[in-house]
Order: C-alpha cells, then structure tokens, then sequence
C-alpha cells in the first residue's frame, strides 16, 4: 500500500488505492503488479519450467512456497495454473506406492488436490496456509476421502485402454435387442438419471454378455460399476463381481424390517454412493426380503446425498437386475 500511497494522487479510500487505470484490484499486491512496480509473474513460471527439468516435484512445492512466502508473486493463482503438472509431478508415485496400489490413475482435478495438500503443509510449516494467498484453489476434501477409500481406488483400477479395446471390439456385435437396452442405460447413466431395469432372458440369450459391455464402457469413462450375482458361480463370470451378499452386507436371517449390515460412514457406503451403475444378475434366485433390505439401506445411504433420495427406489441409484424371471 506504501508503494501505490507513492504515486496514487486523490485517493479516498481503500478501494481508490487499489484502482489502476479504473480497474479494482482485489489485493494491493496486484495493483502494485499492474503499476509495473513488481517482477511479471511470468518470471516465476519461467523459474518453475527451467528448475522443472533436474528438479522433483517435491523441491518445485519447496520453490513455490518460498515465493509465495517471500511475497514476491502478485498473482500466485496464474503461477499456479501454468506450473501445477511440474509441482504434481510426482504425486501419483507416493500414492501409489503408500496405497498400495500400482494401477491407480488420477484425475487432473486429484492431481491438483493432492499437491495442494502437500503445499499446504509446508505453508503450515511456515506459519502460512494457501487461504493466505488471494485466489488460490484449496484441496477438494471429498475427492480426499474418495482418494483414500481402497473400495473406491480397486473399483477406479481399471485400466481404461483395456476396458475401451474390450467395448470397441464387442460393441458391433450386439444385436438390436440389447443394443436397445444398452442405450437406455447408457443414457440413464450419462444422464445421472435415476433407473430401475429388469432384464428378462433366459440361459444363453446374452446377458453376461451385455452386462461385461457395459462395465466396460463405464469403466473406460472412469465411472464405477458394481457388479453381484445372486450366486458365487454367476459372479465369477462378471468382470470384478462379488456375491450380493457379501458386497451389500445382506443378513441370511430376513424380515420386514432387515436392513443390511453397511453403516452410512463406513468406505462401503461411500462407494455405494459413488457407484453409477449396479447389475444384479441370477436376481430372481434371491428372496424379496432380500431386495427390501437393500431398497432400505441404500434409500438410509444416500440421504447424505440428497434428504429426497429416500423417496426414490433404492435411494435413487440406477440399478439393473438380472435374469430368468420364469
Ligand atoms: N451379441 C453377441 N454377439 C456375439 N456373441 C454373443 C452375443 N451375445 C451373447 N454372445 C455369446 O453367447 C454366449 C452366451 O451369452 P451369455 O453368457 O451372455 O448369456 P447369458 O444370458 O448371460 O446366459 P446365462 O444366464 O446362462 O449366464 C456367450 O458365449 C456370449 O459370448
């Protein structure tokens, strides 16, 4: 403010001292920058890109911190913009290597909050934080507890140029009647639209066969499918299936009032609440109650969501049930 008190002529109040050439700076820094009175940030995302080609991406965090803490950036969010891929550089290794799991990918979007928090630490160490810093991202708190979650991570560990091959050379083989209930789906799905399907057939008419397209096609877009089958056996023929039971928790004593065994906080019900798509295949090997349960639990699971869920069958997932309904 010193600086601009310097040069600014009439000022009469705070605001007045932060407009340069009638525009409103939110920060004094950035009018001083706009006066031509700082270095151009784009020296600093020089300084990043260069030291980026014999540095970690640890040191490049330790390098921006210290420009952000000696005041030197007017702007520290364009910096940011231009140099997070170098300062994330090496945020999928630790992962990887701390989760335990070596397939993992991540999003630019977990990229970014992963190394958000890694930068806020060394701010915390240096009695800063990035709220500090007028305009700077903060890390996504729910993709943190996504990110942790090793239900969520096995479900996002597919490889996506697999599942993509696998669609592509199946998808021409469909025929008319599964492709129909394929793009309706799809659709549903694409269009976060709430759906319950039946899919009649039986033994040999082509189901397993839709329900692996789908996974497929789901999981190359990086969505999650959960795939049960009433039975062990029939489980085993869907790409990541489980029995219903175990993966929903289903008791084998069942009433009218059974709920199943998934606490609303619990990794489970965050995947249940993250899962695009369910296909339940040999359901009608399954006892109603069964369904019942599940309807409860999951209307229960995904009021964290939205309080109107619990209006909607099975709290208001797409969900596809499977089989010989004769
Ligand atoms: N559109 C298709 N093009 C080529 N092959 C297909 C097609 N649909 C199904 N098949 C093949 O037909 C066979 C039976 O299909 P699938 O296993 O999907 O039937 P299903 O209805 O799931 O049977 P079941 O209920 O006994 O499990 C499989 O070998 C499958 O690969």
């Amino acid at each position: 403010m010193r600086m601009l008190l310097n040069v600014q002529r009439g000022c009469t109040s705070f605001r007045s001292i932060r407009t340069v050439n009638s525009v409103l700076y939110d920060t004094f820094q950035e009018a001083c920058s706009a006066m031509g009175f700082l270095i151009d940030d784009n020296e600093f995302v020089l300084a990043i890109n260069e030291a980026a080609e014999l540095s970690s991406g640890t040191q490049l965090r330790k390098l921006f911190v210290s420009l952000l803490i000696s005041g030197s950036v007017s702007r520290p969010v364009l910096v940011w913009n231009q140099t997070w891929k170098y300062l994330s550089d090496d945020i999928i290794y630790y992962r990887r290597s701390e989760l335990h799991f070596p397939g993992i990918t991540m999003t630019d979007e977990e990229l970014q909050t992963f190394c958000l928090i890694e930068i806020e630490k060394l701010l915390q160490a240096n009695g800063k934080s990035l709220r500090d810093f007028a305009g700077m991202p903060l890390p996504n708190v729910n993709l943190v507890s996504q990110f942790s979650n090793s239900l969520v991570l096995r479900e996002l560990e597919y490889d996506i140029s697999v599942m993509l091959e696998e669609h592509d050379s199946n998808f021409s083989k469909l025929n008319e009647e599964q492709k129909s209930i394929y793009d309706r789906i799809i659709h549903c799905v694409t269009n976060k639209e709430h759906g319950l399907f039946f899919i009649y057939g039986f033994g040999g008419t082509g189901k397993t066969f839709l329900y692996r397209l789908l996974s497929a096609k789901l999981r190359s877009q990086r969505r999650i499918v959960i795939n049960v089958a009433s039975s062990g056996i029939a489980s085993l023929l869907l790409p990541g299936g489980k029995t219903a039971h175990s993966m929903f928790g289903i008791p084998i004593e069942l009433n009218e009032d059974t709920i199943c065994r998934i606490p609303k906080d619990s990794p489970k019900a965050d995947l249940i609440r993250l899962a695009e798509l369910i296909i339940w295949d040999e359901a009608p090997m399954t006892n109603k109650l069964a369904f019942e349960a599940l309807d409860r639990s999951f209307r229960d699971i995904m009021t964290s969501i939205s309080v109107s869920n619990k209006d909607l069958p099975f709290g208001g997932k797409i969900i596809v049930l499977g089989g010989d309904f004769r």
